[in-house]
């Protein structure tokens, strides 16, 4: 039907008849591409509809979400609501959380017209999947890492972007975040490094991010690829900067009848925290240093997953360079990052590029990003094999 004939007030009845229950149309849509259709067009669609005064609302009003999120979090009203599915009155959410009656009116107010509860009547309310989803711990400690580290990074850019003169910030310290840090030039990692409630909450932020997401090994056949004609002392595999190993673990879950090595390298507080452990599952972890050259020679793989996107260019070509050390003719490098496209990236993709240079001064890469990049270390790229098109999330294989 061509955009002219859509009958309006039929398709404003039909969302409406959606929205009376989502939950059972989440469960009848039964297709993820499908689902995602309608989440991207129905949000489209209400910022292409807006009148000015709509569009200065939603702008000017989004910095409520976050910390309002964070009341229904630490006052456990949102674990009262999601922990039953039934219907709750106000005088019993009051109790079970001890927010007085008069506040939790307006807090319920603001979380139903903002789609995080549902009113089912006069003073009695219940969980919806927002609810639930921000009930959830990991989920709390993302957002709190948002609240305490990205939030202030994002409120101070404006003038952080205009302190620079709007120069390429990829690479610039103290960067948006750091600057409110009084850490002058110091790496944000190394305070984070010594702020360990940091730490934890930017891993669950990490978790969180990954929760649910494919892996490269959904769209590249490892074995085949690269692990034919092994024997026990073959190097299948170096984690470099593998942390306390999550992909080492999942060679070694997939494909329990590979013959030959796999090594996890990274810092040595990292290396002494899981290295015992993953001895157990079939990894040697080692302590290596990423800007120094690759002592382990000849490996099928070198893998790096979520290293590059931290650093800009000039730091990149070194660790590119000094992993060259270790390939031969038969290895490739395999780099799991984001790479964006030229056109209609994610916002998923898009958010996380802007995510980084707030926080550490990094970047997302396009595909003719990379390449420049492998180049001017003396690297070939050799294929880009997308494996999550909501995150752009990408494996570069690239070779000498
Ligand atoms: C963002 S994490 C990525 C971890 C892992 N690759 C993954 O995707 O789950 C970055 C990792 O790089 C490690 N790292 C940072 N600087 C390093 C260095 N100079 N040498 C070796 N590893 C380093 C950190 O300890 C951390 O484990």
């Amino acid at each position: 039907m061509a955009s002219n004939d859509t009958n309006y007030e039929a398709l404003a009845d039909q969302i409406k008849s959606i929205l009376k229950d989502p939950e059972s149309a989440t469960a009848k849509i039964g297709n993820e591409a499908t689902r995602r259709r309608l989440v991207e067009g129905g949000r489209k669609l209400s910022v292409a509809l807006e009148t000015n005064r709509e569009t200065l609302r939603r702008i000017g009003y989004a910095h409520l979400q976050l910390p309002f999120a964070l009341v229904g979090v630490e006052s456990k009203l949102f674990a009262t609501l999601a922990a039953e599915p039934r219907p709750f009155k106000i005088t019993e959410i009051s109790e079970k959380t001890g927010i007085h009656l008069n506040l939790l009116k307006r807090l319920l107010r603001y979380y139903e017209v903002t789609e995080v509860i549902a009113q089912i009547d006069d003073d009695t309310y219940q969980a919806t999947n927002i609810t639930r989803a921000l009930s959830n711990d990991d989920h709390a400690n993302s957002l709190r890492w948002t609240r305490r580290i990205t939030a202030h990074g994002a409120l101070n850019l404006p003038d952080w972007l205009e302190k620079i003169e709007y120069k390429d910030p990829v690479g610039i310290l103290p960067t948006a975040w750091s600057s409110t840090l009084n850490i002058a030039d110091k790496h944000p990692y190394a305070w984070l490094a010594n702020n360990p409630w940091a730490l934890e909450l930017a891993q669950a932020h990490m978790r969180v991010q990954r929760e649910g997401r494919p892996l490269f090994f959904d769209a590249l056949n490892f074995e085949e690829r690269f692990a034919q004609n092994t024997d026990s002392e073959t190097i299948l595999f170096v984690d470099i900067g593998g942390s306390t190993g999550p992909q080492s673990r999942e060679l070694r879950k997939r494909f329990p009848n590979l013959k030959g090595r796999v090594l996890l390298q990274d810092r040595p507080e990292v290396v002494a925290q899981a290295k015992e452990e993953l001895k157990t599952v079939g990894i040697e972890a080692e302590v290596h240093d990423i800007f120094t050259p690759q002592t382990v020679k000849g490996a099928r793989t070198y893998y790096l997953r979520n290293i590059f996107h931290a650093w800009g260019d000039p730091t990149c070509k070194q660790i590119l360079v000094n992993a060259k050390a270790g390939l031969t003719e038969d290895s490739v490098l395999l780099i799991d990052e984001i790479v964006l496209p030229e056109r209609d990236a994610t916002a998923q993709g898009a958010q996380h590029d802007v995510e980084v240079m707030i926080c550490v001064g990094g970047i997302e890469r396009t595909r003719d990003q990379w390449e420049k990049l492998l180049n001017s270390a003396g690297l070939q790229l050799r294929e880009v094999i997308n494996y999550d098109t909501d995150f752009e999330d990408s494996v570069v294989i690239a070779g000498l």
